[in-house]
């Protein structure tokens, strides 16, 4: 028997980042907020994404400073630290939370069945407008004998190994190879990165170098530009790459990238558009071709990320519920917490002729030198009018660093206006301020700015001496 509910204002699809800030923004508002999970609320970036990867490399880190003193690594104790983070943040992702919020939280799996409807556990739900938040799943790549391997993880489940790999094998060279791969080579396990490219790939160039030395430093192998042939699966899986090298593992991490969850969500019922990848595709205000549907998140084509799904879901729901077209913000910051983190905003490389970049290296940077932490350097890219465009800061912390150069990109900033500000000494944005500081000095080495000091400067020369000499007439 089919059994309907009352009309709904907001039906949200997912409960993770997207799902969960788009429910709670559309309640506040007033709306009538339904949120379907068939998991549990909270979604990857809690469960299988950033929480427990970045309690992993704290661990990692940890451990690597213990190394010195011939501690060895107790995994259970690491294991227990990621699900005591995960339980200190798991409340504010809660059904109970969002019911809290004025969200009513229904488990179970939804899918469209015809324009305004969806079902979820054999019942109608009726709504005005929706929101698809559904996120995306690691791929495996489609490698011979992959599937057929003994231990084959994905960032899914990892975290279900109960004890340190001896031999990890990762297969990617993206942000999640490089943090999980830095991470258990730091906690002991001998690990062998095989990039298809070189690693992190849309970086800085000297940024990954970087990466690329500190892990190799930290006794990862990492081979770039490989290529993974196929797995045998004899005593113990081999991975053979293309130029005739052999690995063997007794873990092997997939770590090639994702595809969003838009299979059986009956997306051709309600007239949503995918791409050829999957992702929903929607316009600038998160609106799909279905103008009463929304998405925002991993579902979408927008780069992966926490608190773009947040800050879009935000967006999508305000927009679905106030009838608003509200744009997203193209300023898209994102930091890959290796050691040295990577942090990059905007514009990472001069792309233009009227582009220019400034460049501060860490060495020269006094709480770079004073922590002895001087592999790094903070470069931004500047447009027309000293605007500061976007850049790269590579080193401890830049993560929070990065946070003051997406203001300045956000807000559309001037070298100019950024020098002119006092910045606390020591502080690794120190870095920041004395590359705005460089690059707004270049602009009075032009010759007319040269002319137009001199001139001032012999103004006030002879006004000063003027009043010397009035006073000395006194
Ligand atoms: C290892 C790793 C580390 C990461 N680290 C970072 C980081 O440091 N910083 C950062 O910004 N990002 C990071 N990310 C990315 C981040 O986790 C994601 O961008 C983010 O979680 C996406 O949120 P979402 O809400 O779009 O999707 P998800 O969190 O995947 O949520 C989607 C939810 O929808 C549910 N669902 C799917 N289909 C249905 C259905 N039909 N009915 C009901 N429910 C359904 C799922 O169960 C899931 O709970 C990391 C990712 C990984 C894998
Ligand atoms: N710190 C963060 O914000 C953070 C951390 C982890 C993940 N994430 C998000 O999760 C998303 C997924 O991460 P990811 O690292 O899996 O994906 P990714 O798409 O960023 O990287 C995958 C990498 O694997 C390589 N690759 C693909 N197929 C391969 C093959 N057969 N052999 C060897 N290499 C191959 C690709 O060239 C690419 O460099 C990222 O795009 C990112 O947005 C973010």
């Amino acid at each position: 028997m089919d059994r309907s509910i009352e009309i709904v204002d907001l039906l949200v699809i997912g409960g993770g980042t997207a799902g969960i800030v788009g429910a709670k923004t559309a309640a506040r508002l007033g709306a009538r907020t339904v949120l379907v999970e068939y998991a549990r609320t909270g979604g990857d970036c809690l469960w299988t994404g950033c929480v427990p990867s970045k309690t992993l490399l704290s661990a990692g880190h940890s451990a690597s400073e213990q190394s010195l003193t011939g501690d060895g690594t107790d995994f259970d104790a690491v294991r227990h630290r990621i699900s005591g983070a995960i339980a200190a943040i798991e409340p504010a992702d809660s059904p109970e939370a969002l019911e809290a919020a004025g969200v009513t939280v229904i488990s179970g799996k939804a899918a469209f069945t015809a324009p305004g409807e969806a079902k979820v556990n054999g019942r109608t739900i009726r709504f005005r407008q929706a929101l698809i938040a559904t996120g995306s799943a690691p791929t495996l790549p489609p490698i011979p004998g992959l599937s057929d391997a003994p231990v084959v993880v994905t960032s899914e489940t990892i975290w279900d190994l109960q004890s340190l790999p001896g031999r990890l094998v990762v297969i990617g060279g993206g942000p999640i190879a490089c943090e999980l791969g830095q991470a258990l080579a730091r906690l002991g396990s001998q690990v062998v990165i095989l990039a298809r490219s070189t690693i992190l790939p849309r970086e800085d160039r000297d940024a990954a170098a970087l990466v690329l030395g500190s892990l190799r430093s930290d006794g990862v192998r990492v081979i770039e530009n490989a290529t993974v042939d196929r797995i045998s699966n004899g005593d113990e899986p081999v991975i053979h790459t293309g130029d005739g090298q052999r690995f063997s593992a007794d873990v092997i991490l997939a770590a090639t990238g994702r595809r969003a969850r838009t299979r059986d969500l009956g997306l051709d019922l309600v007239g949503v558009d995918c791409d050829e990848s999957g992702q929903v595709v929607v316009d600038a205000a998160m609106r799909s071709s279905n103008p009463a549907v929304w998405a925002a998140g991993d579902v979408t084509p927008y780069p992966e990320f926490t608190h773009l799904a947040g800050t879009h879901a935000s967006t999508a729901a305000s927009n679905a519920v106030l009838g608003l077209r509200r744009k997203v913000s193209g300023v898209v910051p994102r930091v890959t917490f290796t050691s040295p983190e990577v942090a990059a905003v905007g514009l990472t490389t001069v792309t233009g002729r009227s582009h220019s970049s400034s460049t501060i290296q860490h060495a020269h940077t006094d709480r770079a030198i004073t922590e002895d932490q001087t592999a790094g350097f903070t470069r931004i890219i500047i447009g027309k009018g000293g605007r500061i465009l976007g850049g790269t800061i590579v080193g401890p912390r830049a993560g929070e660093s990065l946070a003051e150069l997406t203001l300045a990109v956000d807000q559309g900033l001037s070298t100019r206006t950024l020098a002119g500000v006092t910045h606390p000494y020591p502080t690794f944005n120190d870095a920041l301020w004395n590359a705005s500081i460089a690059h707004a000095r270049s602009g009075l080495d032009s010759p007319a700015a040269k002319v137009a000091v001199r001139a001032l400067a012999g103004l006030n020369r002879w006004r000063n001496d003027r009043l010397a000499r009035s006073r000395n007439s006194q």
